[in-house]
């Protein structure tokens, strides 16, 4: 169980307490599906997850049922062959004692053991090569859908709350596919292996400890799932946390611009007094709850017990028997106390499972329609007429719409902010399908082609550019796979992108980390402009992308974007109307 929580967060500091409410300071950071620990037994959701084995199935199924079978009989022939060396060779009822029969039992007794423990080892193996390959799978399908999910299911969802489904979730399901399924197969044979044992052995003994299963079952599942609650309890706390340090960390500069360490400080108190206070109830329940559960096995012995010596004194069991049912008995609690376990696990399964196949049956609300065909290569006459645009039911964006731009043109659109300049730039790429009116290019409505054949043709630069981790180069390429690195720096020198790279430690192969922090806003910029010049697009966009760079630098660009577009659309969308950079290079729309 994870107990990896500072417990005495407070001693150094009084830190004084919010006066909101916590629960509610945190909602911040949980999107409200993925609170959920635990779901109801859904049978279709368990095949379903149990349908990503099926490859697997013929090659590595086989071989673990082998396992299993040799496991689940040696382990039930040792306490038989102890019984027989009680009976035969200890302390016959009739004869000698033999020590031949003693030794030989008790190898018959080690090789068992050597069996079940080579037996256990390859089972394990197996299952682990099977849950890995499972997740891997798993991983991989809900990574590759999210990428294809269209804007506006971001739009909706925290990005942690992306990020938790394809790693915690997942990870939830681990011990589901390595251990809980070939678990269960074997306790329950295990089971009814034992039960029937019991009963040939002596029926009313047997019987007798066969009743208790019931309350015994009853006691451990209900224990434990209180249990495994308050720890998941910690685990939701714990990652609230985990998302506010996020948040602190990647806001620090603004948090310290503002002088809100302190406020920051405070609310996160407030998280880790609360995972603190959960960490105590639940290693409190620990506590209290743990030994009693261990003491229900000493409930069932003491019932065995009691019954055998009876039965002995009655000459209807041996001494021998007896501690063979007595170790049966063991083996009986070990596969329902597993079960138990199991069935808490399965619910949390249910939870995980239920959030990742939500976003694998998420359909992208923007794919190609049926029948689309591959846009040809155009020419870039875009034509918008009476486009109406919600992001949100009745909240209209764009009120009717007409636009017409000639292949080859340059045009600037411009207006106050949040006016909807780039609405129709989101809406010429389909990252959102118009709700009403007419967008066609080239006299092709756009949502009859291919998205992939659409979105080749367009390359858009952002003010917000996004530069991933890796090296210059890379990022530039990201552009075109292709292209060769004469073309990379032939777009870069285009773009005046070249003087600053060469100047790197590394030139090229610099390494920028995640959102390229180390580079000026500008410099990321014009990375982004070269990226774009480089996919040679039919359509270039650039929304805001020049505001971060020099007046200098901006005509370079837009003289090198102008002789490299000669041919194609070049859309300017800039953010104010008076003091707008796009009024420079190019005439107003
Ligand atoms: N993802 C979104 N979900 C809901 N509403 C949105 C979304 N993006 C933009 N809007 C709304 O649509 C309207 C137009 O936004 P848009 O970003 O197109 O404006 P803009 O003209 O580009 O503004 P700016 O110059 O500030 O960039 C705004 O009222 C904005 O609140």
């Amino acid at each position: 169980m994870n107990a990896n929580v500072n417990t005495e967060p407070h001693q150094k500091q009084k830190i004084p307490r919010m006066k909101k409410n916590s629960e509610e300071t945190n909602e911040r950071f949980v999107y409200k599906d993925d609170d959920a620990i635990e779901k109801p037994f859904n049978w279709t959701q368990l095949t379903r997850l149990i349908s990503y084995m099926k490859p697997y199935a013929k090659q590595i199924l086989p071989l673990i049922g082998l396992m299993m079978v040799i496991g689940t009989i040696t382990k039930l022939a040792i306490p038989f062959l102890t019984s027989l060396a009680i009976d035969r060779a200890i302390e016959p009822k009739n004869g000698n004692p033999s020590l031949t029969l003693l030794y030989q039992i008790t190898i018959a007794v080690l090789v068992m053991y050597i069996i079940q423990w080579v037996a256990g080892i390859f089972r394990i193996k197996f299952t682990n090569i099977i849950g890995q390959r499972v997740i891997y799978d798993l991983r991989a399908d809900l990574f590759r859908h999210i990428q294809r999910l269209s804007f506006n299911f971001f739009d909706k969802r925290p990005a942690g709350s992306v990020l938790v489904r394809v790693t915690n979730d997942v990870n939830s399901l681990q011990d589901l596919f390595t251990n809980g399924v070939v678990n269960l197969i074997i306790d329950c044979v295990q089971l009814v292996g034992i039960v029937v044992i019991l009963l040939l052995i002596n029926w009313k003994l047997g019987l007798a400890v066969i009743v208790t299963v019931p309350i015994m079952f009853f006691i451990s599942t209900k224990l434990r799932v209180r249990i495994r609650r308050a720890w998941q309890d910690v685990r939701i706390r714990n990652s609230r946390i985990n998302s506010h340090l996020n948040e602190s960390i990647q806001g620090i500069r603004v948090t310290q611009a503002y002088t809100q360490e302190e406020e920051n400080m405070k609310f996160f108190d407030n998280m880790n007094m609360d995972s603190k206070k959960s960490w105590d109830r639940a290693s409190a329940m620990n506590q209290g709850f743990g030994p009693l559960i261990e003491i229900t096995g000493g409930f069932g012995s003491l019932i065995l017990f009691w019954l055998g010596a009876t039965l002995i004194q009655q000459g209807e069991l041996t001494i021998g028997l007896l501690i063979a049912f007595t170790q049966y008995v063991g083996n009986f609690w070990e596969p329902i106390n597993r079960l138990g376990q199991m069935y808490n696990q399965l619910l949390v399964a249910m939870a995980s499972s239920e959030r990742i196949f939500e976003f694998i049956d998420e359909k992208p609300s923007i794919d190609d329609q049926p029948g689309a065909k591959k846009l040809p290569t155009i020419k870039g006459d875009i034509k918008l007429e009476n486009v109406v645009f919600e992001y949100e039911k009745g909240r209209q964006a764009l009120k009717g719409i007409d636009l017409d731009v000639k292949a080859g043109q340059s045009i600037a659109l411009v207006g106050h902010t949040g006016s909807g300049k780039s609405t129709i730039i989101n809406l010429l790429s389909r990252f959102y399908d118009i709700t009403d009116g007419k967008l066609t290019i080239d006299g092709y409505d756009i949502q009859s082609v291919t998205v992939e054949s659409l979105r080749n043709q367009i390359g858009i630069v952002l003010q917000d550019t996004f530069i991933f981790s890796g090296t210059i180069r890379e990022n530039i390429r990201f552009g075109r796979l292709d292209a060769t690195n004469e073309e990379i720096e032939e777009v870069a020198k285009a773009v005046g992108a070249h003087e600053f790279i060469v100047q790197m430690p590394g030139g090229y192969e610099t390494e920028v980390e995640e959102r390229g922090n180390m580079l000026s806003m500008g410099q990321r910029q014009l990375l982004s402009f070269a990226r774009a010049l480089l996919a040679d697009p039919r359509i270039l966009i650039l929304d805001e992308a020049t505001a971060s760079i020099d007046t200098e630098t901006e005509l370079k660009i837009t003289g090198s974007l102008e002789s490299a577009a000669s041919g194609q659309n070049l859309l300017h969308c800039g953010a104010s109307f008076i003091n707008n950079s796009a009024c420079r290079s190019y005439r107003c729309a």
